[in-house]
């Protein structure tokens, strides 16, 4: 079964030339969106995107604005538009922050009083593969971003590692790739400085041939196009294209 990516965005939270972070995966029967941050009803706009009937879930891998800050727009225009609330899928513990510390003060009125309101909320555990269609299973893996912040990583399919926002774990990557069987790893890039809550391209560079081939980078700042020939066997993501992953 293949699956497609479709990147909305592939900056770093303060990127200008590129949109936030934020993702489709097509299965053949299912469409999910990876995060929806600030800039992702513009650049679903852009890519001629209105009908957001199209997703058929999305997911929120932690809380930061370049990856939740579009959420009110969708769901107001779901709930006043189509008539119906978006699926949710997400980590347990992200479920009341997300409300409390996030999604409250703008989302909260007339009928909506609580995450449940604006969501069919979908909640995902550790170590237990979620399965969302008949080809598309989602396991989320906790993984260091910002100190006690939560985050997560994803393994889709049990073959494809989607890294989301995290810290530079070689032990993690070789373990996928030796013990799970994983042939295709979406990995966030911090290009310039030292990397205290993302992965530097150095770090990445540090890995072996056979892991670095298995690499995409996502999650770059404006000065992308600095590195190009500079990342061996990595290739940058381009947002809006469509690949087979
Ligand atoms: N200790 C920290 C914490 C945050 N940050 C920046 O804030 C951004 C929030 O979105 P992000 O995509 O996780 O990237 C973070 C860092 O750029 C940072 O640079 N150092
Ligand atoms: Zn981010
Ligand atoms: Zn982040």
């Amino acid at each position: 079964m293949t699956l497609r990516l479709q990147m909305l965005g592939t900056g770093g939270a303060f990127a200008k030339k590129y949109y936030n972070n934020n993702g489709f995966i097509y299965a053949d029967d299912f469409t999910l969106l990876i995060d929806c941050g600030i800039t992702a009803p513009l650049s679903l706009h852009q890519l001629g995107k209105p009908a957001l009937e199209e997703i058929d879930a999305i997911l929120v891998t932690h809380i930061h604005g370049d990856h939740v800050g579009g959420l009110e727009e969708l769901v107001f225009r779901m709930k006043y538009g189509a008539g119906r609330k978006p699926v949710l899928y997400i980590a347990e513990q992200l479920i009341t922050p997300l409300w409390e510390n996030t999604l409250k003060g703008g989302l909260g009125q007339d009928g909506i009083s609580s995450l449940e309101d604006a969501f069919e909320v979908r909640p995902l555990t550790e170590g237990n593969a979620c399965s969302l269609s008949p080809n598309l299973s989602v396991e989320i893996i906790r993984t260091p971003h910002i100190p006690g912040k939560a985050s997560y990583s994803l393994y889709i399919n049990d073959e494809i590692f989607y890294s989301a926002d995290k810290v530079f774990q070689p032990e993690l990557l070789t373990h996928l790739v030796k013990d799970r069987n994983c042939r295709k790893i979406l990995h966030e890039v911090q290009l310039t400085g030292a990397g205290e809550v993302h992965t530097t391209l150095e770090e990445l560079l540090s890995l072996p041939p056979e892991i670095r081939s298995k690499i995409m980078l996502m999650h770059y700042g404006d000065e992308m196009e600095d590195y190009i020939g500079r990342t061996a066997e990595m290739e940058f993501l381009r947002q809006h294209e469509i690949y087979d992953l």
